[in-house]
């Protein structure tokens, strides 16, 4: 049996601080930032210690995910990894599938939930790099429903609840990367996606307060989707909310977002308010995860009936 290709991909992070200015851009698809732009993303990235650990995690994700794979089954698949805005670019990854004479791969986004401005970009991004030559790609859109990722997401809004005072009067808050709102005109199921899946962990507990927020809202004119998790946390505090659990379901990694826009941002307005929050573990290369992320490539190769 030949091997399987396995096209990971995600976002991509600066690995030095020299570096930011030109990840910026490549952000913002060429669009340079100013100079204040720039130095407040910097400050940012100082303030989580100078670079954030996504690479290193990412790296792990990838080994762990393949090394489960192979774990069943004679060794039967690689993974090749591919980011958006650093290098290894996606096209880098698919040059050496091709180089190693992979002839079908699975690609796969570190992201669940799929909209046509996040997922469906690093997808076309992957079509394109393989339209010549190959590999023939079988394009995963969203994993948000897989079982064993819902017992991760359950397991760690769990875990969180447990380090709350009045677990039962305490509120857990999903929330996901916000976008331009115009993707509701779009049809864009990534709102109803998040939905799903956080609907999904809450009757798995239980819940009887639950909620959904949007956080890390780009700088740009146009308006995003809301409202932001600061304005969230003053809300909930007005209600007479003194806990809030923050599960960040739009994200598998720590990074700039979550250690800080969750751990240092959002933590002050909610001290500011008299509310603790307290964030889920992320999954990084915890085995329940990775378990699920390999559930989600074995059931895309059966369904591409590979
Ligand atoms: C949907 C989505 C995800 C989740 C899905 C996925 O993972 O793909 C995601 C993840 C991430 N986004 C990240 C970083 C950044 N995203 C930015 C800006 C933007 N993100 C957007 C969307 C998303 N982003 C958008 C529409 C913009 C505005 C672009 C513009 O301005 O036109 C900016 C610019 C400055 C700022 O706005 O903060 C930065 C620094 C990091 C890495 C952090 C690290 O290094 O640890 C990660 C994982
Ligand atoms: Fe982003």
């Amino acid at each position: 049996m030949t091997t399987l290709g396995v096209l990971m991909m995600a976002y991509g992070t600066p690995r030095s601080l020299d570096e930011v200015e030109a990840y910026y851009t490549d952000i913002r698809r060429g669009r340079k930032p100013s100079p204040a732009e720039l130095a407040d993303l910097v400050r940012r990235y100082q303030a989580i210690g100078g670079v954030s650990p996504l690479w290193e995690i990412t790296k792990r994700q990838a080994e762990a995910v393949e090394r489960a794979l192979n774990a069943q089954a004679e060794p039967a698949f690689r993974v090749y990894l591919g980011m958006k805005h650093t290098a290894p670019r996606i096209a880098d990854a698919v040059a050496d599938m091709r180089r190693d004479g992979i002839e079908r791969a699975v690609a796969l986004v570190l992201a669940p939930h799929y909209s046509a401005m996040s997922v469906g970009t690093y997808h076309e991004q992957a079509r394109e790099a393989a339209r010549d030559g190959g590999p023939e790609l079988c394009c995963v859109n969203q994993w948000h429903l897989e079982p064993r990722f819902l017992d991760a997401l359950a397991a760690r809004v769990e875990e969180a609840l447990g380090q709350c005072r009045r677990p039962d009067e305490a509120m857990v808050m999903f929330t996901a990367h916000s976008l331009p709102a115009r993707i509701l005109d779009m049809g864009d199921p990534y709102v109803d996606q998040l939905h799903q899946s956080g609907e999904a962990v809450a009757k798995r507990l239980g819940l009887a307060h639950y909620s959904f927020g949007w956080q890390s809202a780009g700088r740009t004119r146009e308006p995003w989707l809301g409202p932001d998790l600061l304005d969230s946390l003053e809300a909930l505090a007005n209600e007479g909310y003194r806990e809030v659990v923050v599960c960040a379901q739009g994200f598998v990694a720590d990074h700039l977002e979550v250690l800080y826009d969750i751990d240092i941002e959002a933590k002050q307005r909610a001290e500011e308010l008299g509310i603790r929050l307290v964030r889920t573990r992320q999954m990084n290369d915890d085995p329940d995860f990775v378990r699920a992320v390999a559930d989600v490539i074995e059931r895309a190769k059966r369904d591409a009936g590979w």
